[in-house]
């Protein structure tokens, strides 16, 4: 049986794609409700659909079969039948701060007079206060609905499918995320692959699931080989929970070395692919801003030891990590924004670095960075560039807003 997960590698040539065209979710909300929904701006939504609807035909164009989470997750529903759908809303209201009591069952009303398509689409848009039918007569609920506008908040960092599961070889891990605005949304990859025909009972290996206190984000999860894995140590994923995927990735898999990759952790970068991706098989983009004195930065090869304990590397030079791990005599690292630093530092904050690769040398970018994009060029990359003024406002790039679900071998 062929599974209908399959990546083994960042760059092989990607066949089908899962992303999420931006809805309401990316407008319903207010400049002071930003930093905690991990937005810097509010995107123009007409635009930044029309900029999502380009990237997905720009994929189409190139021989990628788009899938959408938001209709996924609704056949998925529809498959499941009236159980799934009454477990599945009830685990989301649980995790929205509503297990009992009267405004759980308000939201649970108004959310159960939908079909299955409209209720996830208003899940992930938001449920504000207005909207539902209710009014408070204990004192519980009359506390709560004063003062803020939402019951629901949305869910604007949806576009960004690369984060709430990775796929790994047959399988993927579904994420615990680190903050609460985006813990939710691996919700919708779990009732996917659990009941949607085209995964579910096909054999899908869930390496890490949701249900662990430790955080690790899609971002931060990189399979450069069938056996090779580089996992960022970042603001979004910690180390116990690469050490934890590490171990049931050499357990229960082809995999042999964890390379984990330590950076800065902030919100500019908050996952390793905003400063690191696989572009080719002997090359890569870096932001020169994660090296330190001398280009060091500080990576652990992490390989299977004695009763399924780790090994552990410690080494400064990625360059020579990678050249070993891969096997590669020479190996080109390519500087987001020609290493220039005021060209880099603004190109990264677009995500400059953020390269989507749909096969080896052929890369989607935002037309934005076009110091960083003239430079792949001249490295002999095919540069296939995307429009970006609205999309860039969320802080991710074409990598943070794909999810590859198969990809040819190379
Ligand atoms: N894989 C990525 N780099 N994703 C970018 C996610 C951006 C999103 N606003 C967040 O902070 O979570």
């Amino acid at each position: 049986m062929t599974s209908p997960i399959h990546v083994t590698s960042e760059i092989g040539k990607l066949k089908t794609v899962l992303l999420k065209r931006p809805g309401r979710e990316i407008e319903n909300f207010t400049p002071d409700m930003m930093p905690r929904l991990l937005f810097d701006d509010i995107p123009y939504l007409p635009i930044a659909q029309k900029e999502h609807d380009y990237f997905a035909d720009t994929l189409r164009d190139n021989g990628v079969e788009v899938l959408y989470l938001e209709k996924l997750a609704a056949e998925a529903l529809d498959a499941g039948g009236d159980k799934v759908r009454d477990d599945f809303l009830e685990q989301m209201l649980t995790e929205s701060g509503y297990a009992a009591g009267a405004i759980h069952d308000a939201l649970k009303e108004y959310l159960d007079s939908m079909n299955n398509q409209d209720m996830v689409n208003k899940i992930m848009e938001g449920i504000r206060k207005n909207e539902v039918d209710f009014v408070p007569t204990d004192l519980v609920s009359a506390a709560e609905t004063e003062g803020y506008e939402f019951y629901m908040d949305p869910m604007p960092n949806l576009y960004f499918t690369r984060d709430p599961s990775a796929s790994i070889g047959e399988g993927l891990s579904i994420n615990h995320m680190t903050f609460p605005a985006r813990q939710r949304e691996s919700l919708f990859n779990e009732i996917v692959i659990k009941y949607h025909p085209r995964f579910a009972n096909q054999g899908v290996h869930v390496w890490r699931d949701r249900n662990h206190d430790t955080r690790i984000e899609g971002g931060d999860e990189l399979v450069l080989n069938d056996h090779v894995m580089a996992i960022g140590v970042s603001q979004r994923t910690s180390a116990d929970a690469i050490q934890d995927i590490a171990k049931s990735l050499f357990k229960e898999g082809h995999f042999d070395t964890v390379i984990a990759i330590k950076i800065p952790h902030n919100h500019a970068m908050m996952h390793l692919d905003t400063v690191f991706t696989m572009i080719n098989y002997d090359q890569f983009t870096v932001h020169p801003g994660i090296l330190g004195e001398g280009g060091h930065i500080d990576t652990w090869t992490i390989t299977p030891g004695q009763n399924g304990e780790l090994n552990l590397d410690h080494r400064t030079d990625l360059k020579q990590v990678l050249k070993d791990a891969l096997k590669l005599d020479d190996l080109d690292l390519i500087p987001t924004g020609n290493g220039d630093p005021i060209i880099a530092g603004r190109e990264q904050w677009n995500d400059g670095s953020n390269t989507l690769a749909i096969a080896p040398g052929v890369v989607v970018t935002y037309n934005r960075n076009y110091v960083s994009n003239d430079l792949l060029r001249k490295h002999g990359l095919k540069v296939l560039e995307v429009i970006s003024s609205e999309l860039s406002r969320g802080r991710g790039g074409p990598r943070c807003m794909s999810c590859p679900i198969v990809r040819e071998d190379i």
